[in-house]
């Protein structure tokens, strides 16, 4: 048995994955938005992350709609880490979608479906309603007697008050069930939720705070509700428009949020939805709010899906869209042209460009001593030091990879502390892109098919290559 619990918990512990930017926790902004050098996870590129924080601050404002920002930068340059920032830094009620441009080629639908959908998970929905409650303190619960001895109880009275007024209000065997999950008693502060019933217990009234020994520290003490029993209350509710969609797309229903299996969507049932979500806006009920769509290697997408963008984002609820590039002057997929990042020039012209730098050795280091707490991992000064020596001659993703794949060799070592050693086995046996390359150029009339065909800019030869 005691074995069982062990092997259990440690599965358990195994579950948390780290990921490439699990330390971003934020821009690492303060309230003047100037960045701090060191700060949630985030290192250095103060310029770009101030811009970002800029942007930020006109979404919450909710200023900014159908605007578009393209984040460009050699690769490894913290686009993706800026944009998981600005993501992390709003609010739960913002939504905030992520794709790769290479994820909406698939069969299952088309390219301006995928998009469109996810444009949609980007722009969310406040639903205001207004319900009645009955809020108050369990003054008693008092259950009849069943007629038949072991049955059921049907009927019963409870008593509540506030801090003006008392109420008995009659039980049936739907509430008295509910009371009982609930496991409802007198003293506590209960809110009703009058047209479906449902309880929910607000915590403890202050009146029993002597019983507090008894009931141990969870337990979380409240006032008694002043005024009337019954009052109105507004509860909002935050969707997506997706969200919205899929429940109402009568072919998948809304089981497919879960298996993201969602298909095409029909445009009428859009239609019908946005007719809705108007009318809801216009009586004050419900109230847009535009996210951010993030599209990650843009340069991915073909020239319909551009001009699918550059009209998507005419529409008045819009979100904001975030895109970012690795890529310098290269064709526009789906057409002859180049043009820089291989975005068409008229939609570059609708962009705000945020630009990343190549790190400092200062900031390769203090990122990798990050990404070595983030991993849990304890490494010597001097490997370190070797380490981001390697992240500059390299590239700070090979030396990141690194870290985990040292601790495993200074495991295997017995060790406790990643040394140089371990650093240089591991650098040993995984090439980065220049070596990997040399070693290419060194043997490759051993590999099959070393020739690239030399063709004038064809699809399936050089432009295949480097895609
Ligand atoms: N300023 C930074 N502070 C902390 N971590 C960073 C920073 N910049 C990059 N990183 C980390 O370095 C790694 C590579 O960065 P990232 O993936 O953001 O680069 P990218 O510019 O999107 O690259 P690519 O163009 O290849 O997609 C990630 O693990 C990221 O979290």
């Amino acid at each position: 048995m005691a074995d069982l619990k062990l092997s259990e918990t440690r599965d358990l512990t195994r579950i948390e994955r780290i990921g490439a930017h699990s330390h971003i926790r934020g821009l690492g902004l303060d309230s003047a938005l100037e960045p701090r050098a060191v700060s949630e996870g985030m290192v250095g590129q103060t310029s770009a992350r101030k811009a970002a924080g800029v942007i930020l601050q006109m979404i919450k404002e909710g200023r900014i709609a159908g605007r578009a920002v393209l984040i460009a930068g050699q690769p490894g340059t913290g686009k993706t880490a800026i944009a998981m920032g600005m993501a992390k830094s709003l609010g739960l009620e913002t939504p905030f979608a992520m794709i790769s441009a290479s994820e909406i080629f698939s069969l299952e639908m088309s390219k301006t479906e995928a998009l469109m959908q996810s444009f949609r998970k980007a722009i969310g929905v406040r639903i205001k309603e207004e319900t009645e409650v009955i809020e108050g303190e369990v003054v008693e619960i008092q259950i009849d007697r069943p007629a038949v001895a072991g049955a059921a109880s049907k009927t019963g009275k409870l008593t509540m008050k506030t801090t003006e007024m008392e109420g008995v209000y009659d039980l049936g065997a739907k509430m008295i069930e509910s009371l009982g999950k609930e496991k409802v008693q007198s003293g506590d502060v209960i809110a009703i939720d009058k047209p479906s019933g449902k309880v929910t217990k607000l915590g403890r009234s202050f009146s029993r705070s002597r019983e507090y020994d008894a009931i141990g520290p969870q337990v979380r003490f409240v006032q008694c509700p002043d005024g009337e029993l019954q009052k109105r209350k507004e509860i909002v509710h935050c969707v997506t428009l997706h969200e919205i969609d899929v429940i109402n797309s009568r072919t998948q229903g809304f089981l497919a949020l879960f298996t993201g299996d969602t298909g095409e969507i029909r445009a009428e049932v859009r239609e019908q939805i946005d007719t809705k979500v108007a009318e809801w806006r216009e009586e004050g009920k419900a109230e847009i709010v535009p996210g951010v769509l993030f599209i990650d290697e843009v340069h991915m997408l073909d020239i319909e899906c551009f001009s699918f963008l550059n009209r998507a984002l005419e529409n008045e609820m819009a979100p904001i869209l975030v895109v970012a590039t690795n890529r310098g002057i290269t064709s526009i997929r789906g057409t002859n042209y180049k043009s820089p990042h291989g975005i068409p020039i008229d939609l570059l012209d609708r962009l705000l460009i945020i630009t990343t730098q190549p790190y400092t050795k200062d900031e390769i280091r203090k990122i990798l001593d990050i990404r070595c707490q983030e991993e849990d991992v304890e490494m010597a000064e001097e490997a370190k030091a070797l380490l981001t020596h390697i992240g500059v001659e390299t590239s700070l993703r090979y030396a990141i990879h690194l870290i985990t794949a040292a601790a495993l060799a200074c495991q295997k070592r017995k060790g406790k502390v990643v040394e140089s050693e371990d650093i240089t086995r591991v650098y040993n046996l995984f090439l980065d892109v220049k070596r990997s390359t040399q070693y290419l150029m060194e043997y490759q009339e051993q590999y099959m098919f070393n020739e690239a065909p030399i063709g004038d800019g064809d699809e399936d030869g050089t432009n295949a290559m480097l895609h």
